[in-house]
């Protein structure tokens, strides 16, 4: 059973300290919304799905605690938290998405007695949750044709059940070509600078007798140049409706010695990953970290102290290079722009 990163026990949002891992297996306990903000911010928590399961619940943890005598003060005050949520990180727009969903939640039952309005925000933040674990069993059903049996496949970060509400959306494709039965060979990059790849999925496959082999992000090249990749499958933060897909830093490379190679670049990601807003990816906000991420791991320097450091933490893959969009409704590939408008039109 793949694991669940975020939980909700006796009025606790609980989280897997994924900083911590593959070393330690620590969850710490949020009591109010500052404290799950601060979980996204410093990634505790991360990856799209689960920002956004993480964010929700946060803001019923906040709408629990607002002592409001109506709706129009309990609400504005409601905004107020969904804002310091918001503001927590800028590309995966599953975060906004799911406050979107939140405070439409809160409109939807205005009428309603304020404790019966916190607790139903509280059913649909854990609706959230649940739902994304079922969509990614469906996206992942929906991609595992692709995955032929006996394929070597290349992952980029960590797009697995540690990213989502569960069962992943990347991981989530391998997950369901094996479980039909077919043998694979995960080859995961260990994506600097955070490593998403090393700590996080080589520890989540391995976890689920999953063969994977780590590689340094400067290998994959080589490796395609050798035959010994067969298709490349990773996630995605933000999906523009022409198909540019930002995702984390790295990922662009990837692509383009993908199609260097004739290897098919697969992006998994469900509908709430979609920004139809987005016309392409040229405006989709791409968040800068701290330079520590990049002169350290944990407490080690590995760079004289006075370097200069960029660390955008995504980059935008243009839609030409991506071989197919594979979402929980279907998998679009040619005409992005039209597929995956269709998809969202074609309801849940
Ligand atoms: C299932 S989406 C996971 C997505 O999020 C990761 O970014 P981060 O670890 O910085 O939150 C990465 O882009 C993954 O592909």
């Amino acid at each position: 059973m793949s694991i669940k990163p975020i939980l909700f026990e006796s009025g606790v949002v609980k989280m897997l300290d994924q900083r911590r891992l593959p070393t330690e297996e620590v969850w710490n306990d949020y009591h109010d919304y500052q404290g799950v903000a601060e979980a996204i911010t410093t990634m505790v928590v991360r990856g799209a799905p689960a920002i956004g399961v993480a964010a929700a619940l946060g803001a019923a943890l906040g709408a629990r605690d607002i002592a409001a005598r109506d709706f129009d003060g309990f609400f504005a005050q409601f905004e107020k938290i969904c804002a310091v949520l918001a503001a927590t990180r800028p590309t995966a727009v599953n975060l906004f998405w799911a406050l979107d969903r939140m405070k439409s939640c809160a409109r939807g039952n205005a009428q309603s007695p304020l404790p019966e309005l916190k607790e139903r925000l509280l059913a649909e933040a854990l609706e959230i949750a649940a739902e994304d674990e079922r969509l990614n069993r469906d996206l992942g059903r929906n991609g595992a044709p692709l995955i032929l049996d006996g394929a070597r496949v290349l992952t980029h970060c960590n797009a697995g059940a540690l990213a989502t509400g569960g069962y992943g959306t990347a991981l989530g494709v391998i997950r369901a070509a094996v479980e039909q039965g077919k043998q694979l060979l995960v080859y995961a990059d260990e994506t600097r600078p955070f490593l998403q790849g090393s700590r996080l999925t080589a520890w989540e496959l391995l976890r689920d007798g999953i063969p994977v082999t780590l590689i340094c992000d400067n290998m994959a090249g080589y490796l395609m140049s050798k035959g010994e990749i067969d298709c490349v499958i990773v996630g995605a933060d933000r999906i523009a409706a022409n198909g540019d897909v930002a995702n984390k830093i790295g990922t662009y490379t990837v692509a383009v010695l993908a199609r260097e190679h004739n290897i098919p670049f697969y992006v998994a990601a469900p509908l709430s990953t979609i920004d139809l807003s987005m016309v392409d990816g040229s405006e989709i906000p791409i968040e800068e970290r701290a330079s520590r991420e990049v002169t350290h791991v944990g407490a080690q320097l590995l760079a004289p102290e006075s370097v200069g450091v960029r660390n955008p933490a995504f980059d935008v893959t243009p839609a030409r290079l991506v071989s197919a969009i594979i979402t929980e409704r279907g998998v679009v590939s040619g005409d992005y722009r039209q597929g995956l408008r269709q998809l969202a039109e074609k309801g849940g």
